[in-house]
């Protein structure tokens, strides 16, 4: 029954004149004027029904079918629903999508009210602010962040995770919003209506939600005193987060539409943290990408160095562990303090620990949703269980470990909670607190009598039906209960004279009479009623237990953290034992000097697919040899070779051990990477023209403490063209920025380089010639590949034998002419001096002139001269 609907103009737009509509219409149209942007799911009884635009949408978005009812204001009302207990997957198919939807509940009494039901819109769920368990991705903050343009190109950021119990601040220079919004990767952002049309498309160009907010929301003064409300403190001076008035207008937006998308206030927000430029070590997009952080380069979560990396057997663990990967801090004390605690738990207690912290529920979200208010009863007992666990999690040896004492500290669970849940909520509750059967038996007194009224209620029948067979002597008499009668007693036709003065009739069948007496009757009242009665006084119940459980809100986030630490921390002990993973070395002098280091995710692959052993090579960057030009065949292994050293740089950085036998780290501030070239065809972007791009933000960016991959730079366009930018960035990186620097080049002309370049030698990946066939040792070596093998790799990849026979005879054709005609170019020395221009006529006559030795009537003459002179010119 889809029939295709148009929306006409006046009923899609709900600003028109609500006279002439139903009273529901009006209604309806009365809340969607407050929520133009997203959809309304409006609640009528078992359905949340969506109408008029809205309606098209949902149809087209959920494959949904669209219908048409009745009239309203003289239109056919176009609507199309859904089974409000289905609600969840529709959300999670319209969130992916990123919209956003307005949840409107009945919240008026059904029985009393004259007209439509009073309802309100009780939450909004947008992609950044999801709190539902069946949103969530149990290994990915949802984040929310608002960006703010400031005056003097600097813009203001704040953002926070609603099941998260901190706020993020930050300034940044406008020009590097596009590694912070990488760093932080939102999944909705919000910015000012009033920004400029450039900025609002760089925004738009990330591939999150993002929406226009009025300007009044961005008011630094109103976010500053929000952040104080919030966080309930008289100053932001503990945080030095005073002076921030660009993130405190950001935070001002926020703040603002979080609440309003939760429909209340965020108590379990309390914390703070401004995140500093220059205080984190830089990974741009383009690094975690190339890296494969947390995404292959096709977009999958697996094999990725996370993935490896995430042995985790919490959520709240996985979380941290990510958030850890991808925020490491140039100042080395966390990471110090985590390789401690490493250290510590590899020597035992991590093995019991993981053991007893699985199955611990998400503490974090479920405090959340405490907070929310909107946890659910098999949540809280999920909670209970856990809180008696973390009693089990008693102190381990935490060797000299500060960080593991802190979080053994912070792993009590708060006295009393696990009680309290214990005593109010059945063991096995129903799933949702509107179905009843929630709260523990013993817990409330009157509940208790409601529900031994259900319970008695067939005890008490068969006893009447006994008392009034005796007092009758109708041997038949029933007592019984429909839906539409209630309770009766029934009795034949033929015994109908024996019936007592005090029954009165209630129903006349053909073969029987129903009857009711007084006493029946009053059972009748309180057993009807009972039901109703005990389900309003659980939630009643329900609702009170959500009050007392506000006050262990900062004791539960606190553990929260603690045990998501500790997960983290127990995984990264666990992996550098099964992996065979050491400790790096952080020292003050620069340098990135690693012992047969290996690709941890191409070295698992291997192991996997019984692909043979990985080779392990060192790799030596110190302040005097800051940079390797990388020769050798395609599939030889420079990438990877490349890879595993900023793999290993990063995990250093975060605190866990690095797969190599050794590890010195002098400072690090950032990994710049520069691999591979794929059009981005979305952003307009050619091979080159991106590959260019990034070259130039890193030749811009980088500094002596920070880490470069370049991989074939220059391949993009012809040879000359190419070479000569290849050699021009690798003299920049080596003179100019003089960072440490990887440079995995074809152009064997680059092998000439150290020759002239103090700081860089060569090096190559072997490979032995067996006759036709190429054999790869992915061994590093010194000095440089003495030949590139293209055209074995050819063969291996299966080129077919004519093609291959074709390209060596081109070759050797090639080399030969190339020796006759050679030329020596010098690739790396400096540009020439532009020659000095040659002397014009009136310079050359100029020149002569000394106008103080002049007369006047001299001085006229040598004017007309030069006249003349220009006019010839
Ligand atoms: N050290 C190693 N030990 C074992 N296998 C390796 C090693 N390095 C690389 N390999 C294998 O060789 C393959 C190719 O490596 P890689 O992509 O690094 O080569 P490459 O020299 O960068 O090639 P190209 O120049 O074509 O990009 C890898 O996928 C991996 O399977």
């Amino acid at each position: 029954m889809s029939e295709k609907i148009r929306v006409t103009p006046e009923t899609a737009n709900p600003s028109k004149p609500l006279a002439g509509h139903t009273p529901m219409m009006m209604q309806y149209l009365g809340i969607k004027a407050d929520y133009p942007d997203t959809l309304v799911f409006y609640r009528m009884g078992d359905f949340y029904e969506v109408f008029f635009a809205d309606a098209e949408k949902a149809a087209r978005l959920l494959d949904i079918t669209l219908t048409k009812r009745g009239q309203s204001a003289g239109e056919p009302v176009v609507m199309a629903g859904i089974p409000f207990h289905a609600l969840e997957g529709y959300l999670a198919k319209l969130i992916k999508l990123g919209e956003s939807v307005a949840i409107c509940e009945q919240v008026g009494d059904v029985a009393t009210s004259k007209g439509p039901v009073e309802r309100k819109v009780v939450r909004v769920v947008t992609p950044g602010t999801l709190t539902d368990t069946e949103l969530l991705n149990d290994k990915t903050e949802s984040i929310l962040l608002a960006v703010h343009q400031g005056a003097r190109n600097t813009c203001g950021l704040a953002w926070l995770s609603v099941t998260q119990g901190e706020i993020n601040l930050a300034h940044c220079a406008s020009d590097e919003l596009e590694t912070w919004l990488a760093r932080i990767a939102p999944s909705e952002l919000l910015y000012n209506i009033d920004v400029t049309p450039a900025f609002e498309q760089r925004l738009k160009a990330q591939r999150c939600a993002a929406s226009a907010r009025p300007a009044w929301q961005f008011d630094p003064a109103l976010g500053a005193r929000r952040l104080l409300e919030q966080l309930k403190v008289a100053s932001l001076a503990s945080w030095n987060a005073e002076s921030l008035g660009e993130a405190h207008a950001a935070a001002s937006a926020l703040l603002g539409y979080a609440e309003h998308t939760q429909g209340r206030a965020l108590p379990h927000v309390q914390g703070l943290q401004v995140v500093r430029s220059g205080e984190l070590i830089e990974l741009p997009l383009t690094t975690r990408r190339n890296l494969e952080l947390t995404q292959t380069l096709r977009g999958e979560d697996s094999p990725t160095l996370f993935s490896l990396l995430d042995s985790c057997t919490t959520g709240m663990g996985s979380r941290a562990l990510k958030s850890w990967l991808l925020s490491p801090r140039r100042d080395r004390d966390q990471a110090a303090a985590r390789l401690e605690a490493i250290t510590a738990l590899r020597s035992g207690p991590q093995q019991t620990l993981r053991a007893r912290l699985k199955g611990c529920t998400d503490v974090e979200r479920i405090t959340a949703r405490i907070a929310l208010r909107q946890v659910r009863p098999r949540e809280l007992i999920a909670l209970k269980d856990t809180l008696q666990k973390t009693e089990l999690l008693a102190p381990v040896d935490t060797g000299l470990s500060a960080l593991l004492t802190k979080i053994f500290e912070d792993l009590q669970p708060p006295s009393g909670c696990a009680e309290l849940l214990g005593h109010c909520i059945l063991e096995e509750p129903a799933a949702l607190i509107r179905d009843g059967g929630v709260i523990n038996h013993g817990c409330d007194a009157e509940l208790d009598e409601l529900r031994a009224i259900q319970t008695n209620c067939d005890g008490f029948l068969l006893d009447l039906e006994g008392r009034e067979k005796a007092r009758t002597g109708i041997a038949n008499l029933r007592v019984q209960f429909n839906k539409v009668h209630g309770f009766y007693i029934e009795v034949t036709q033929g015994q109908t004279g024996k019936v007592p003065d005090d029954y009165r009739r209630r129903q006349t069948l053909k073969n029987a009479e129903r009857y009711i007496t007084p006493e029946l009757k009053a059972f009748e009242d309180k057993a009807l009623s009972a039901q109703e009665r005990a389900l309003a006084r659980e939630k009643w119940l329900y609702e009170q237990l959500l009050d007392q459980l506000q006050d262990f809100i900062p004791a539960l986030s606190r553990l929260a953290r603690a045990i998501a630490s500790l997960d983290a921390l127990c995984a990264l002990a666990e992996r550098s034992l099964t992996l065979n993973w050491a400790a790096p070395v952080f020292v003050r002098e620069p340098c990135i000097d690693i012992a047969q280091g290996r690709h941890p995710v191409v070295e698992a692959r291997l192991a996997e697919t019984g692909g043979g052993s990985f080779i392990a090579n060192d790799c030596q960057l110190t302040g005097k040899s800051r940079m390797q030009v990388i020769t050798g065949p395609n599939m030889g292994g420079k990438s990877t070779y490349m890879r595993q050293v900023a793999i290993i740089v990063l995990l250093a950085s975060v605190g866990s051990y690095v797969p190599a036998s050794g590890c010195r780290l002098g400072p690090i501030d950032a990994i710049h990477t520069r691999i591979g070239a794929a059009d981005d065809v979305a952003n307009a972007q050619s091979t080159f023209m991106l590959e260019m791009t990034e070259a130039a933000q890193i030749l811009h960016a980088a500094t002596p403490h920070s880490l470069v991959l370049m991989d074939e730079i220059g391949r993009g366009t012809s040879t000359f063209d190419g070479l000569a930018l290849a050699g021009g960035i690798a003299a920049y990186l080596h003179n100019k920025t003089q960072a440490f620097t990887l440079f995995a080049t074809h152009y064997f002309e680059l092998t000439e380089f150290p020759a002239r370049h103090h700081g860089a030698i060569n090096v190559h990946v072997s490979a032995v010639e067996s006759g036709a066939d190429i054999v790869f040792l992915h061994h590093i070596e010194p000095g440089p590949a003495s030949k590139s093998y293209g055209v074995a790799v050819a063969k291996l990849a299966g080129v077919p034998a004519a093609v291959v026979n074709h390209a060596r005879h081109a070759l050797n054709a090639l080399e030969t002419q190339q020796n006759e005609t050679r030329a020596q170019i010098d690739l790396f020395a400096p540009p020439p001096q532009a020659a000095a221009p040659e002397l014009s006529a009136v310079d050359k006559a100029l020149v002569t002139i000394d106008p103080d030795a002049l007369s006047p009537r001299e001085a006229l003459d040598a004017l007309y001269q030069l006249k003349k002179l220009s006019a010839v010119a």
